[in-house]
This record gives C-alpha cells, structure tokens and sequence, in this order.
C-alpha cells in the first residue's frame, strides 16, 4: 500500500518531512565533496611525483589507479545519490543509496546504505504480506541536490488495501521512472528494482544461469546491475579476473555505457562481438546467408583443414640452393617429417621448430653422404660435432630458411583466413564437406576488414596455430597501447572532475583543490614506465584471458561459432546469459538455449525468467502479440505493467508516396514529443534512402552506421535498434521487414517493442 507525499501523485508534500530528508541529503552530500576532494587531492598528488624505485613506481600506479577510480565513482554518483529509506520495525532507520558512506568523524557508523548490501535488500523485497522486518519503505526524490518528493509505502498488512499491482515494489516510483522521456542513454533502475529481477541480479556467482525474458522485461537492465552487484559481493576474485560484459552492436554500448559507472563500477569490459578478438575490430558487413554459414560449427573442420593444407609436401623434388651447391629435399622424406611433427599434436606454429628440427637433419645428412664420404668405402668420415655444425650452418643458410617457410609457414590467424578467403582451390580443399554454393560464399577478396562472423574464425584459428613469438610480440604492442589509452583516460576524468566542480559551484557548492593539470606528455610518460594495467585492460589485449564472469546480453544471436569463442574466455563457467529465442535475428543464432548451452555445460545451467514488460504499454503489445504468434503458436508476451490509453495507429500508403509519408508523419511525431526520442525503424535494404528523405526535410535526424541516440530523431534498421527504445516508434513497411530474411516476423517483433509510449506503423501498398 503506498501513501504519497509527492505533488504528482495529487497530494501536498509534506514540507516539514520533506525538510528534513532535505538536511540529511546535504549532509550525504557535503560528505560526498570531502571525499572527492581528498580523492583528488590524492591523484594530484601521485600524478606529480615520478621516479624511485621499481616497486615505488607500481605502487604509485596503483594508487594512480584506485585515486583516478574514486574521483570517477564519486563524480558518477552524484545524481541520485540518495534515493531510498528503510524503517525497521525495531525503531532502526537505515538511508539506501548508490554507494556506502560511512561516518569516519565517529564510529564509522553507516550513513548511507550501499543499494547492494546485504542489508539494503529489503528494500527490493520487503512487502506488506512479508515486512521483513521493515514498517516502511520510503523513496525520495531528487533533483541534483535538492529533495523533491516523497513516496512512502507502509509495510503492514493490517493496514494494506489491495491495490492493481500486488506485486510491484515501489508502484508510484517506477511508474514515474517508467514514464519519464527517454534521453537516448540508458538509465539505471537501483531505485526500483522489481523482486523478480533481484532475484536474478543477486544470484549466486558459480555457474551459467540463462536469463529469458520478453522484450522490455528488463534483461538489460538486470544483466547490468547484477555486474555492479557481482563486482561489490565478490571484489577480490572479480577484480583480479574481471568480468566481461558482451552486447550486440557498438550503437548498443554506447546505449548502456552511462550506467556501469553509475552503478559506481568501472572494472568491466564491454565488448561488442566483433571485438572479441584483440588487435581485430570487426565492422565490414556482408551477406546473412554467409555469416550464417561461418557461424556452424563445421567451420572448426573447414579451419583445421585449411592449416593442414598449409603443410606442404611438393610433387617434386624441392630444390635448395646452399653455399656452393644445390640440395634435393625430397618428397617422401617432407611427408615422413610432416607426419612425424602432426604426430605430436602440437599447434601448427609451435610445431614450426620440430618441423625444422625433421628437415635440417635431412639435409645434414645429404651434405654430410657427400663430403664426408670415405674414398676407400669405410664408413663417413666426420664426427657427430661434425655433422651438429653442418646443421648449424644450414639452418641459418637464406636458402633452407625460404624453403622451410614454404614448407610449414608459421601463420598469424589473419593470414591464414585472408588466403583461404582469398583462394577457390584452398576453400575446395579445406571445405570438401560444404556445397559448391556454400564454398562459393566464402571466396572473398583480401582486403577491406573483418565482418562479425570472422573474429570466432581467427579465435579458432589461433587455437589451432598456437602463439610464436611474433604473435607475442603483437599482444606486447596492443598492451602498451592500451595502457596510453589509460593514461589519456586518467586526464579525461581529471577533466571531468573539474566540470563537475564547475556546476557544483554554480549551486553553491566548492570548487575543489584539483586545480593544476600535468599534461598530457608527461602523464604517458609516466604511465608507460609502468607495466601495471587495470584488470580489464590487460584483459582486453589478451586473447587467453580467462574471465572470472561472462555476461552476454541479446545472447539469441550468438552463432555456435560465437559461443566457442566466449566458452573459451570463461573456463570457470561463471557465466549470464541474457536474452529472448523470439527475437533471434541471426540465421545462426540460437532457436533454443539447451542447443546452445548443453555441448559446454551439459544440463547445468539454471533458467531464470522475467514476465513483466516494464517498457511496451498493453496497447502496443497487444499488436506486438500477433506477430509473436506467427512465429510460434505456443509462445506468449510478457504482461505489460501499464497501459498509456494511446492506441498505436496503421496507416496503409501508396507505395510510391512512401517517403513522403514517412517525412510527414516523422514530423507530426517529433513535433508530438515533449522531451523524448522518436525512432523510425525501417527496412534494411531502404535505408539509405528513407533516410536521406526524412534527413532532408530534418537536418537533425541522426542516421547511418552509429546515428547519434541522444538526437531527438533517430533513423535506424532493426538490427541497429536491438536492446534499444524510444519515447515513440515509426515502423515503416512492416512486410517489407518480413520479407528481408528467413527470421523476419522476428525482426518485426523486435521493432513493434521498441517505443515506451506511442507506436505508428506506415504500410506501402504493393
Ligand atoms: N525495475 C525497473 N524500474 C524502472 N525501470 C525499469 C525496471 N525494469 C526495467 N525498466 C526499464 O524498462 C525498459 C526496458 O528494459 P531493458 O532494456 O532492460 O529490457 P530488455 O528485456 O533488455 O528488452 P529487449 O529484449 O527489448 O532488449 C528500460 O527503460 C528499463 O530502464
């Protein structure tokens, strides 16, 4: 039952109460500066100093490190510092916020609740029908510092009345939140958790646990939170082996970006997966049906293939010229020291040296048949040291090394894919078990990057290859870069810190002691002395990393290729995976989770599931239903938790006049929002044009491969639009998104969830 002390819930604030929540907040607050400050004034410190011994020098790092980090947590947290109170029926009252603040001046008493203490949890679960222990639990609003509102819900069963959502914690909070316009971020939800979502985001750490859900229900949300939760239960595993956070296409990261660090963490790797391969970013596209097909796992056999085939055995006798002769290698005698290298098992790059050991010694022997023979017909004259100089001298002759190179090339995973692409008669002995339609999608060109689907190829191929030095010289490279990445970082934040400051005192707060910057030359410098990285950076440039959690959010679009790829970046099995079978857009991505799971981890995954839409109002999932029903009978939309009373609208257009219809009705929607974000979501193969039509009558629509999301419109294909949302949502040609793939009701269905309010759909006549 909810009692509001909150104007927009119809009632007078309560100004007296409101007063002096108020005094509390600025207390949390004035000690949220003194941290800052002493934070600050800590880095600046650290930052000036250089020098010393090379233990001094990475214990400065760290503290580099953990300063920089703070400044950034405490700076992140400022909005919404304080957002919930709990009563106990004990008389004890306890402030929830984002992070924990504690009374130094005293007896280190708590005087805010981090939200994922074990002890704050009753806020997300406390009900009248079972308190918990709790009398009420209380959210306040605020705007930047000041308290705004009030709800409170009396957790009493005597005196609770049965209201329309039983089951909602916080009713008049989230509605407000659910209702607010979009910003084009994604916002976090710690103020209103739902039980069923904490559930999930509190879960135990071991093991794979599949979050299914409908579109809206909150995966996002709840597979972001449960990192932040994860990261503060678990700190000292997690810190050392991080968490990697997987998200479907970069428009979608920068989507969700904002809320890690307000959830006052920073210590996870988001990572598109066409990133997943250090040194590869994976942005070329191409043809479905293709990607399809790099997705099965027959491709391991088509990659194994190709590297044997890069295992030479020449039909003739191979020429080797020496000093001051010619040497016969011949075929047999290459085929012996192939077979007897294989045998080993080692990766192909690795098996480089045994292969040279095979061949120098055949080659030691021709020379030494020749020069050492004996006149008389005893046995060969020279000595075994003899003959160890021979192989000495051969192996550093031009002639031998070129010829060992053609032999059995040491191969990065680049190479060896770009060739086999590149090749018809290496795709047909590599892939003899695929149709000549399916070798034929393959063949490529070299050049002009990487698609999605190849960066599982080259992680499968470089288990097959084996890392030789150069590859290790490669990952040395990408680890230094990465770590003036994180010296630049270190300046934005100090920035940062400063603009924040900046406000801050625009309200009467202070500016804080950081005053003087290093620049930015001396600071790389510093830094790169160095040879201590954060957790996710070393990570990030290490292909062997091992993660001590996995979170894949769209997971339905992981080809059994992709999942390889993660299952190997977890070998703990630390994993969550969230995601919805109805939405799958990729030809390979996964119809069921068992299919996609059980080759790894058997039947030991768990299944969590969420039921309740908070995003699509009941009016736009009724239309959303049909479609859902057209992909499968049997699968049912999850319950919306609100209706706005706004029936979505469908309006069938001469199909010739579609652009102009799309323009006018772009206008008419934009100009319908108060603060929002409009998405006009249309087929993939008219894209280019319907967005140079709404473009040109709306200079400030943002399109192309990663439109700008805070614009107040936003032109995208229903790929771009995954895991998204918009105030209101235009659907053009809905037929015509059916059309373009196998999986196509899929796609619309994802399109039709996408608006928070008002949903329009354009229908060309054909
Ligand atoms: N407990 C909550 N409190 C407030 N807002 C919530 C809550 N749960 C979800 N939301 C909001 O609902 C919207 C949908 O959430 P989210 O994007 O996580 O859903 P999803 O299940 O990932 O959807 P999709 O499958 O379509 O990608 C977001 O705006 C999110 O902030």
């Amino acid at each position: 039952m909810s009692t509001h002390s909150d104007g927009s819930a119809g009632q007078q604030p309560d100004d007296d109460e409101i007063g002096r929540e108020q005094e509390y907040v600025s207390m949390l607050y004035g000690r949220l500066d003194d941290m800052r400050e002493q934070a600050a004034q800590r880095l600046t410190e650290q930052l000036r100093t250089t020098g010393g011994t090379l233990q001094a020098r990475s214990q400065r790092d760290s503290s580099v490190r953990m300063y920089a980090e703070q400044v950034e947590q405490f700076s992140a947290v400022e909005n919404g510092l304080c957002f919930g109170r709990l009563d106990g029926a004990d008389g004890a009252r306890h402030y929830i916020g984002r992070i924990g603040i504690f009374d130094t001046g005293g007896d280190f008493d708590p005087l805010l609740m981090d939200w994922r203490a074990p002890a704050a949890r009753p806020f997300y679960l406390a009900t009248a029908a079972n308190p918990q222990g709790m009398r009420r639990r209380r959210h306040l609003r605020t705007r930047q510092r000041k308290v705004t509102g009030l709800n409170d819900e009396v957790l009493d069963i005597a005196t609770a009345s049965p209201t329309a959502h039983e089951e909602l914690t916080g009713e008049a909070s989230l509605l407000a939140a659910l209702n607010a316009g979009r910003t084009g971020r994604m916002r976090d939800i710690v103020e209103t958790i739902q039980v069923e979502q904490d559930r999930i985001i509190r879960a135990d750490l071991p093991g794979v646990l599949v979050v299914q859900g409908g579109p809206g229900t909150g995966k996002t949300a709840v597979a972001l939170h449960r990192a932040a939760y994860l990261l503060y239960t678990h700190r000292r595993e997690l810190s050392t082996r991080g968490v990697l956070l997987v998200g479907p296409n970069a428009t979608f990261l920068r989507y969700i970006s904002q809320v890690l660090p307000t959830l006052a963490e920073t210590g996870v790797l988001l990572r598109t997966p066409g990133d997943l391969f250090p040194g590869v970013s994976a942005r070329r596209a191409e043809p479905a049906r293709t990607a399809a097909l790099k997705g099965r796992t027959v491709m391991t056999e088509v990659l194994a293939a190709a590297v044997r085939d890069r295992q030479w055995v020449p039909d003739e006798p191979l020429e080797i010229e020496v000093e001051r002769e010619t040497l016969l290698l011949d075929p047999a005698t290459v085929r012996e020291a192939r077979e007897r290298v294989r045998r080993t098992g080692r990766p192909h790059n690795l098996a480089r040296a045994l292969f040279d050991v095979e061949i120098v010694h055949a080659l030691a022997d021709q020379v030494a048949e020749q020069i050492g023979a004996d006149p008389l017909g005893g046995e060969n004259l020279l000595s075994e040291a003899d003959r160890a100089e021979i192989r000495r001298e051969l192996r550093e002759e031009p002639g031998v090394r070129a010829a060992l190179d053609e032999l059995w090339p040491v191969l990065t995973p680049q190479r060896l894919l770009a060739d086999l692409y590149a090749c018809t008669d290496r795709i047909a002995v590599a892939a003899p078990m695929l149709t000549d339609d399916e070798r034929a999608l393959l063949h490529r060109e070299p050049g002009g990057g990487w698609t999605p689907a190849d960066v599982p190829l080259l992680d499968e191929a470089a288990e097959l290859l084996g890392e030789d030095e150069r590859a290790a010289a490669a990952r040395r490279e990408r680890i230094r870069a990465s770590q003036r990445e994180y010296a630049e970082g270190v300046l934005e934040i100090w920035r940062g810190s400063r603009s924040i400051d900046v406000e801050d005192e625009a309200d009467g707060g202070e500016i804080l002691g950081v005053t003087d910057l290093l620049d930015a030359d001396r600071l790389l410098e510093r830094q790169e002395e160095a040879d201590r990285l954060t957790t996710a950076q070393r990570a990030a440039a290490d292909r062997s990393w091992a993660f001590g959690h996995v979170i894949v959010d769209e997971a339905q679009e992981l080809s059994p290729m992709a999942w390889r790829l993660l299952m190997r970046r977890c070998p703990s099995r630390s994993m969550t995976i969230v995601g919805d079978v109805a939405q799958t857009g990729a030809l390979a991505g996964t119809p069921s989770w068992a299919d996609a799971l059980e080759p790894y981890v058997a039947q030991r995954w768990r299944l969590e599931e969420l039921t309740v839409s908070y995003r699509t109002p009941a009016e736009i999932m009724a239309v959303a239903a049909d479609v859902l029903t057209g992909i499968d009978p049997a699968l049912r939309p999850p319950r919306s938790v609100r209706a706005t009373g706004v029936p979505p609208w469908d309006r069938a257009v001469a199909a010739g006049a579609l652009a102009d219809e799309l323009v006018a009705a772009t206008a008419r929607e934009a100009a319908g929002l108060a603060d929002g974000r409009l998405g006009v979501i249309v087929p993939q193969g008219r894209a280019d044009e319907l967005a140079a039509a709404v473009v040109a009558a709306l200079p400030e629509a943002a399109v192309g491969e990663q439109p700008e999301l805070e614009s107040r419109v936003v032109v995208l294909t229903v790929d771009q639009a995954k895991g998204l949302e918009f105030d209101s949502v235009l659907v053009v040609d809905p037929d015509g998104i059916v059309a373009e793939s196998p999986r196509g009701r899929s796609d619309l269905y994802v399109a039709l969830t996408r608006a928070t309010q008002r949903l329009g759909i354009l229908r060309p006549t054909r």
